[in-house]
């Protein structure tokens, strides 16, 4: 009975230790990845140019010299306020929902999971994460789409988006998008952990332990989770993308409405907006991610070895 109760909080603080490395892994990743995902939102929902006429931007590398002249390397890190206050619980919950999958199939604590497992226990975590993942995209997007209007910014900074989302249309404003988000983050976690944990077992030597920390194999392992996560992501998050920044009453039918709108204006070209800045992201914000992650797991075991 003792042995039972000592066993079960373990089991808790061990999900605790995966909630807190995963805010760390969050915050890594906000410093790494920002200017290309500003760069890939601006090139998601810059508005179609009138006929013989350019768009904003032709491609990454123009929206990143026309972002820095006009506003600076800063206005390339817009709206970083909200994803470090909403990325970095974001990515704890992340975390903890897929240490909570794993656990929930595991019938002893070394049992090994399949890949369809991981998918799983990947996919729950997109689930958790949607109650702040949602809010905080919209608030981030409406912030880094601002540039595209003229005149003056509409809003001041996240809590003044947020405020005034609240007041023009309750909290149904704020969480616009939730389908999408779910749509695009379920089996986007899922290739995120088990593509991760695939290539730490396979890349691990002969003899060895996964939970040996290699600098190298994380950093590859995290930053190909990355790639083959948002290989999936990127058709659902142009639809979020566009969405969540749309006027009031633009899409009354949510993201059925956008996809048609997109394939007849622009074809299925559209769902593929913003891939070179989110591949160009996805490797060095994702390796980060599992190495500021594995590190503080890494020191949480040292200092807490029975947990
Ligand atoms: C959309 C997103 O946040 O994807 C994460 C990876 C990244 O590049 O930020 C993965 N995950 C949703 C699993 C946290």
């Amino acid at each position: 009975m003792g042995d039972k109760h000592n066993d079960s909080s373990k089991h808790y603080l061990g999900l605790v230790k995966n909630f807190l490395a995963g805010g760390v892994g969050g915050v890594c990743t906000v410093f790494t990845g920002q200017p290309l995902d500003t760069i890939k939102v601006r090139l998601q929902t810059m508005p179609k140019p009138p006929p013989g006429q350019l768009p904003a931007y032709t491609g990454t590398w123009d929206c990143a010299k026309k972002t820095i002249m006009k506003e600076g390397v800063t206005g390339l890190y817009k709206g970083m306020a909200a994803p470090i206050a909403g990325v970095t619980p974001m990515f704890a919950v992340c975390f903890f929902g897929f240490g909570l999958g794993q656990k929930l199939q595991k019938k002893h604590p070394d049992d090994k999971l399949t890949l369809f497992q991981l998918f799983n226990a990947g996919a729950l975590a997109g689930v958790f994460t949607t109650a702040i993942m949602t809010p905080g995209e919209r608030i981030k997007c409406l912030l880094q789409v601002q540039s595209h209007s003229t005149g003056p910014p509409k809003y001041k900074g996240p809590v003044d988006v947020a405020k005034k989302l609240y007041r023009e249309g309750g909290i149904r404003s704020i969480y616009k998008g939730t389908c999408a988000t779910l749509l695009r983050d379920i089996p986007a976690s899922g290739m995120y952990f088990m593509t991760y944990e695939w290539l730490q077992q396979v890349l691990t030597p002969e003899g060895g332990s996964r939970t040996n920390l290699s600098v190298g194999r994380t950093l590859f392992a995290g930053g190909m989770a990355g790639v083959f996560n948002w290989l999936v992501a990127i058709p659902p998050d142009v639809l979020k993308s566009r969405l969540q920044t749309a006027p009031e009453g633009m899409y009354p039918r949510g993201i059925r409405d956008v996809f048609a709108h997109a394939m007849r204006e622009e074809g299925i070209r559209a769902m593929y907006k913003g891939t070179v800045p989110v591949m160009l992201r996805a490797f060095p914000a994702n390796a980060a991610c599992f190495l500021g992650f594995e590190v503080t797991m890494k020191a949480f075991n040292y200092i807490l070895p029975e947990l």
